[in-house]
């Protein structure tokens, strides 16, 4: 498959099961908690991550081995474990109700597939190779990491909040695109959060001086 179609999609407290619990489900699992899901494990055993979650009440961890169970409550679907005739089995289940399924083992058998993914507060960056190397996409993950650092998690915030206030105060689609397009000059990203406010506060009525000095 070469033509997937990526989306970002709200899944807070959607019923999701991974079936497993080892390395691979302790990982999907860690990103479907991160996105608020009410996840579900099924697996025998598990590994600390997941013993802990599930101590924590922060997930439901089923401590046994898979069985023919209806899966349809379910939004999403994840088969991690080592066994392929059990992940199989999760295929057969999901596929005869139409479910959204991913099947580590079978990248032929998913309809969804997971990127590999940088976070910075509001800013996702995702990165897939169709599965053809998921080691690629780690690997230019690491690239990006090093480009966008955490300082952006605060400066999207700062771009959402004066973003919302322009949109309110300045009525002037030139102005505010203006704004908007300065906005994402380096030295916005450079300063500390304080200074941001202070040069944002300053290029508004910069801005606005501007236009009104042209109307003269
Ligand atoms: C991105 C990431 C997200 C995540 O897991 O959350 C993810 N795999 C990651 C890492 C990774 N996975 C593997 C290695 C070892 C090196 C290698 O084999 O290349 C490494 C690298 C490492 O660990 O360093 C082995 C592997 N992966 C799949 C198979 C089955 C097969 O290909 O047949 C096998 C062989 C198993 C075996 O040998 O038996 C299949 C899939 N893995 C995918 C996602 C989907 C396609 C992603 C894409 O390319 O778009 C897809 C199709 C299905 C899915 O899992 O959704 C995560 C990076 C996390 C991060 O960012 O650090
Ligand atoms: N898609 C990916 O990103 C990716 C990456 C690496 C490996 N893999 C594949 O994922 C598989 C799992 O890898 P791992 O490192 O997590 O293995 P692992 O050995 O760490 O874990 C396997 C888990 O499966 C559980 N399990 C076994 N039988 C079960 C059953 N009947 N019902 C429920 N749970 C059961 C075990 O309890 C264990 O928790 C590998 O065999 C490999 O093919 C996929």
């Amino acid at each position: 498959m070469d033509s997937y179609f990526p989306i970002v999609i709200d899944i807070h407290e959607k019923k999701c099961l991974v079936v497993g619990g080892g390395e691979v489900a302790t990982r999907k699992v860690e990103s479907l908690l991160q996105a608020g899901a009410d996840v579900t494990v099924i697996s025998p055993e598990a590994g600390d991550g997941i013993r802990e979650w599930a101590q924590d009440g922060r997930l439901h961890w089923r401590n046994e081995a898979f069985s023919e169970i209806d899966v349809t409550e379910f939004a999403f679907v994840i088969a991690a474990t080592n066994q392929s005739e059990v992940n199989h089995a999760v295929y057969h289940a999901v596929r005869q109700s139409g479910g959204w399924v991913n099947i580590v083992d079978r990248p032929d058998l998913c309809n969804f597939i997971l990127p590999s993914v940088v976070k910075r507060g509001k800013l996702t960056i995702s990165v897939s190779t169709s599965g053809a190397s998921p080691g690629l996409a780690r690997k230019i993950k690491q690239t990006i990491e090093q480009e966008i650092g955490p300082e952006y998690e605060e400066y999207v915030d700062f771009l959402a909040r004066i973003r919302q206030q322009v949109l309110a105060e300045v009525g002037n689609h030139g102005q505010r695109k203006k704004i908007f397009r300065e906005l994402l000059q380096d030295r916005f990203i450079e300063a500390s959060e304080a200074e941001r406010y202070a040069m944002a506060a300053e290029l508004v009525k910069n801005v606005a001086e501007e236009y009104v000095g042209r109307q003269l």
